[in-house]
């Protein structure tokens, strides 16, 4: 089998200058001269039976970046190492449904073999025997595409990063409220159950006065590690103060809402936190509230949290308080 050479699929008559032809002039270019402008461009040129998908041509820049080809291979086989066509192939696009030629169809994609990314023009055209064929002209695109992914990656992270609170990585107030009314709207529209709780360090300030701010930032950060260790992936966990914390539970009644506090208060009274050379113990007020149908905004079901949790530090702290139903 012999290896194909671009030169010789080029039409000779793409190339000559026709002496009759009066625009032939000093613009005209000779077949090598064409054969050296194709093989140096930065680009990838193939043309391909439309029907086939026999590989008819393939300039240097292909020889060099995809390898070489035999005559009968196909450009699936050799552009992708495929063994059959392309389920993303444009061919389709290329022509309308007389079968004519609908113009230049431009798009992107990365190739299975080498992993680098190509923005593609591709149309088909009459070749030199008369049949239809693909010509493609596909350039490397990868550092644009890299830059563009980087970003898209970077704008996800800010957007997360926008949303969590950095000590803790629980929700932050904004995003808890963006939720939350979210989970107000769904309860009411489906009828179902929406629970609160609300809670509160306490003498937080006491840790920081006595231990430090740092020490502060420690007891934070183990209290939504344990809160998030404790919730199920629907409930939405949120640092929404300096030491106050929120969580809303869909789908969940009273009684297990009650349960949950009260599990949380004593894993976080059982909690012992090591910073330098002190064990801190901290423990937290609860407050739990339910949605009714009366509340138009979530700030009203958890203003009915917060004055349970008040009732809990007034009555001695450690400990939970419904806000009574009626
Ligand atoms: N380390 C640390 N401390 C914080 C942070 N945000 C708020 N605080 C502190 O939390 C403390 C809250 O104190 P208070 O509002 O008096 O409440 P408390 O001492 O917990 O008392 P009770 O709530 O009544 O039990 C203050 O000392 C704040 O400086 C934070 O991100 N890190």
């Amino acid at each position: 089998m012999t290896t194909c050479k671009a030169s010789r699929t080029i039409p000779a008559r793409m190339v000559d200058s026709d002496p009759a032809d009066p625009s032939a002039s000093s613009g005209s270019v000779t077949n090598a001269g064409l054969q050296t402008i194709l093989d140096n461009l930065d680009a990838l040129v193939y043309v391909a039976d439309f029907d086939t998908h026999e590989l008819l041509y393939m300039n240097a820049y292909g020889y060099k970046n995809l390898g070489s080809f035999e005559h009968g291979q196909t450009c699936w086989e050799v552009l992708q190492n495929a063994d059959g066509p392309c389920s993303f192939c444009t061919n389709h696009l290329l022509v309308d449904n007389r079968g004519e030629a609908t113009g230049i169809h431009v798009w992107e994609f990365q190739n299975k073999v080498n992993k680098r990314w190509y923005q593609c023009r591709d149309q088909a055209i009459e070749w030199t025997d008369g049949r239809l064929v693909r010509l493609e002209i596909a350039t490397d695109i990868t550092d644009r595409k890299n830059m563009e992914l980087a970003l898209k990656e970077a704008h996800k992270k800010a957007e997360a990063d926008s949303r969590q609170d950095g000590l803790t990585r629980l929700n932050n107030r904004r995003a808890f409220f963006q939720f939350g009314r979210k989970y107000l709207k769904q309860a009411h529209r489906n009828q179902t159950s929406l629970a609160a709780i609300m809670f509160d360090l306490d003498h937080f300030k006491q840790i920081n006065d006595s231990y430090g701010h740092e020490a502060g930032d420690a007891v934070l950060r183990e209290v939504g590690n344990l809160l998030l260790s404790r919730i199920r992936e629907s409930d939405i966990a949120a640092r929404i103060g300096g030491e106050e914390f929120a969580v809303l539970l869909p789908d969940t009644s009273q009684e297990q809402a009650m349960e949950l506090a009260e599990r949380l208060r004593f894993l976080l009274q059982e909690l012992r936190v090591r910073f330098r050379q002190d064990v801190l113990r901290p423990t937290a007020s609860f407050g739990v509230a339910m949605l009714v149908p009366e509340d138009e905004r979530l700030e009203t079901l958890l203003s009915r949290a917060d004055e349970a949790m008040y009732l809990s530090k007034t009555e001695g702290r450690d400990r939970v308080h419904l806000f009574p139903q009626f």
